[in-house]
């Protein structure tokens, strides 16, 4: 072990810490905006990197410039990793904390210098602002793990770079011991597990990206790109999840199809522009009235798909009579009021259709298509053989 010099250790460390900083730094270009903080973590990697390599020149340093800034930058790329993982997972920045950790980091530092304190004492000022930083670290990867294999690599190595560098206060602390190049008890092996860790660390960020943006892009192949609501790939990824938690639950589902009349009048006397609008704001007006557990879809062109987690026919029928009487009323477009819409409303507690996707959308759909007869009406049951009969329409 003695043929591995601490200071080339030092700098092997702070060199690979430079090339994870420009290997997040690179893998940010082309990112959407809804990732944020990349740049943030390939600044904690180099602050930290610098850090280390001024340790290695530090004899060449002024007292107060060697001890105050290779450990405040040490400790600052930790406070930036705690701050890009909060941004990364979308935690709020708490800005109180990172306004105080800073000076926390750097008046303690500054009093060390200022006072001489001996390593022993440099060494557990050290540690403890690291392992805080760790666990504060870990804590916010932990609140992820579920969903990222990521946020467990990160959990695990900022966990074990704390019990590290709690181990390290035992050498460092020994009697004889002042300086940190010292051949002390576990030196070699701390610097060498901070290497690897540092590495795993960023390997687990890089991970949570490719995560999060695999969710996103999920997101956007599910997502109606005019209106917002789901499209049909998602409504039928989304309502699977529900139909599967009623069945777990006993609870019904039920299914409104929503249709906006003579949509095709308003594309050709107004345009095309104006039509979108109407969609957006219809879109709008059933999402401010829905309960957050509820799903808005287009399913189609002018068509809606709205699922009711929990609600029984006749809450159904309630929530599309209410969406139908406000439509007129709400002018979707400017200067434009009296549009009409119809609905079909089906159950999984009727007979013959249960908790199945399929059958669900394609009795909404039927029942849709006899609102239609009548249009600005909705109609909740198959009627016989004369077919479907509309439960309310316009007066
Ligand atoms: N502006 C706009 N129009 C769309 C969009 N998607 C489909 N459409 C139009 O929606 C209209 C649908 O017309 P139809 O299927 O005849 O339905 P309708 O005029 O509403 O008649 P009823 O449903 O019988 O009341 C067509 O003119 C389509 O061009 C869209 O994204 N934006």
């Amino acid at each position: 072990m003695e043929l591995l010099d601490i200071r080339t250790l030092f700098m092997a460390d702070a060199l690979v810490g430079l090339s994870l900083a420009s290997v997040v730094f690179v893998a940010r270009w082309g990112l959407p905006s809804q990732v944020r903080g990349v740049w943030v973590w390939a600044a904690g990697d180099a602050v930290a990197a610098v850090g280390r390599a001024l340790f290695v020149v530090r004899d060449e340093l002024p007292q107060m410039l060697g001890i105050l800034v290779p450990n405040s930058l040490l400790l600052g790329g930790f406070l930036l990793h705690y701050l890009a993982l909060r941004l990364l997972f979308d935690r709020r920045v708490p800005i109180g904390w990172m306004a105080v950790a800073p000076a926390v980091i750097v008046g303690s530092f500054g009093a060390a210098a200022v006072f001489n304190a001996p390593f022993s004492v440099r060494v557990v000022l050290f540690t403890l602002l690291a392992v805080a930083l760790c666990l504060a670290c870990a804590a916010v990867a932990w609140q992820a793990r579920q969903r990222s294999m990521g946020a467990r690599v990160m959990v695990l190595a900022f966990l074990l770079m704390a019990a590290m560098a709690l181990l390290r206060v035992v050498g460092g602390t020994a009697p004889g011991v002042t300086d940190v190049f010292a051949m002390f008890a576990g030196q070699h092996v701390s610097v060498l597990g901070a290497i690897v860790l540092q590495i795993a660390i960023t390997v687990g960020y890089l991970l949570c990206l490719n995560e999060t943006l695999r969710r996103e892009l999920e997101r956007l192949s599910g997502t109606d790109m005019l209106t917002g609501a789901y499209n049909r790939r998602g409504l039928l990824a989304e309502m699977a999840r529900d139909l599967d938690r009623a069945r777990r639950l006993g609870h019904p589902v039920s299914l409104v199809m929503f249709d906006i009349d003579h949509f095709k009048r308003v594309n050709d006397e107004r345009g095309h522009p104006v039509g979108d609008l109407v969609l957006t704001a219809f879109a709008e007006l059933v999402t401010r009235r829905m309960r957050s557990t509820d799903l808005l879809a287009r399913y189609g062109g002018e068509e809606f798909v709205l699922v009711l987690p929990g609600a029984t026919s006749e809450e159904a029928k309630l929530v599309a009579d209410r969406v139908r009487r406000e439509v007129p009323a709400a002018a979707l477009a400017p200067g434009l009021d009296g549009i009409t819409v119809s609905a079909g409303v089906a159950c999984s507690d009727e007979p013959g259709l249960g908790l199945q996707a399929p059958s669900l959308i394609a009795a909404a759909d039927r029942r849709l298509y006899a609102a239609k007869r009548t249009r600005n009406a909705v109609v909740a049951h198959d009627d016989g053989p004369g077919g479907p009969v509309p439960l309310s329409a316009a007066a």
